[in-house]
């Protein structure tokens, strides 16, 4: 692919096509693990742990269960009532940790409110933690000469994106918008490791237009539809919008649509290169997890 440059006015933006990216690499990582099946006679498995019925949360978990099943990785899965205890979600995490057959651990997010998340995560392997939400393995990607045992897979997937898509990141300006533990911070970090200048934008940010607008690249995470406008962007700009918002759409057969954090129509207009949703960060997310199980196996079996 050629590398995004700088475009002149109503130029169209290239739309980095995540699902086909995300298709590249999920084929990549079935090829591998046929092989570590053929070396060694394992698979890489990955056990994910659901409370509760969001429906959001469960089409996720389904979407997970399905990539994996393709990829020929075995997956696990737990599924717990929204009121059980604590306890519950421990014990189970605990058999997955002492199970050699699972490589890796993810529990779904959010938690029912009567459980405490940092409890939950911190019981993770993290030998084991496909997400990167050890605090041992997001406090390693915040300090330099130390290295995470994983990576977040969200933030994980933008920065593939625009590796993949020939953005150079190195000495750029990088603005993301938001903070959360799962998305913004570690996508700022991330950033951060590959020598861009990383700027925060959240809620209480006084000028988040004009923050924006200094940079070369924008990672938004806020989960607010149309938030990111055409005129908040440096013309040539790179935009990965990370948000996913249901809108009312009548025409739809559903009811409703997914759409970004970015008004799509007007950043095309601005940027030189722009990620779609759906289609964009949301099919790299799953490919970064089943991309962490696969390296986590290896790992394990010290197969490489
Ligand atoms: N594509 C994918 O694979 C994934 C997509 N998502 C989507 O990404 C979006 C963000 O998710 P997540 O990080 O979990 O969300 P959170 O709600 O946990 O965090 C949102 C962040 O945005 C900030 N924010 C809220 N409103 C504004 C505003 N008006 N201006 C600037 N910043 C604001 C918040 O600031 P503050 O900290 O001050 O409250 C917070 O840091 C959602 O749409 C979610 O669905 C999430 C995970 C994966
Ligand atoms: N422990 C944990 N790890 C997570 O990684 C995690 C989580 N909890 N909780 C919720 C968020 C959200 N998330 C998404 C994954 C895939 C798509 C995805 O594939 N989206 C498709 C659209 C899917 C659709 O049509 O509904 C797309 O953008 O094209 C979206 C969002 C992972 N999360
Ligand atoms: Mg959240």
């Amino acid at each position: 692919m050629d590398a995004p440059q700088p475009s002149g006015a109503e130029a169209s933006a290239k739309v980095i096509d995540g699902k086909l990216v995300a298709q590249q690499i999920r084929e990549e990582i079935a090829a591998e693990v046929s092989r570590m099946k053929d070396a060694i006679g394992a698979v890489p498995g990955l056990a994910v742990i659901l409370v509760g019925d969001r429906k959001d949360s469960a089409t996720y978990v389904r979407n997970k269960k399905k990539a994996c099943e393709a990829a020929g990785i075995n997956s696990f899965e737990v599924r717990l009532q929204e009121d059980s205890a604590e306890a519950e979600v421990l014990k189970h995490i605990a058999a997955f940790n002492d199970d050699p057959a699972v490589h890796g651990i993810l529990v779904q997010l959010p938690l029912p409110k009567h459980m405490n998340e940092e409890n939950v995560l911190n019981a993770v392997s993290i030998e084991k933690d496909v997400d990167g939400f050890h605090p041992l393995n997001i406090g390693r990607l915040a300090m330099r000469g130390r290295d995470p045992l994983f990576v977040p897979c969200t933030p994980k997937g933008c920065i593939e994106l625009l590796r993949r898509s020939g953005v150079q990141i190195s000495g750029k300006r990088a603005v993301v918008i938001g903070r959360s533990n799962i998305v913004g911070m570690p996508a700022a970090l991330l950033l951060q490791r590959e020598d861009a200048t990383v700027t925060i934008v959240h809620s209480r940010t006084k000028n988040p237009e004009e923050i924006v607008k200094q940079a070369d690249i924008v990672v938004s995470a806020v989960g607010q539809s149309n938030m990111v406008r055409g005129s908040w962007l440096k013309p040539g700009a790179v935009v990965i919008d990370v948000g996913i918002n249901a809108v009312e759409d009548a025409s739809c057969s559903r009811g409703y649509k997914l759409v970004g954090d970015v008004c799509y129509e007007e950043a095309s207009k601005v940027a030189s290169a722009v990620t779609p949703v759906p289609g964009g960060v949301g099919p790299m997310t799953i490919a970064m997890l089943l991309s962490n199980t696969l390296a986590s196996a290896k790992r394990i079996h010290n197969f490489q």
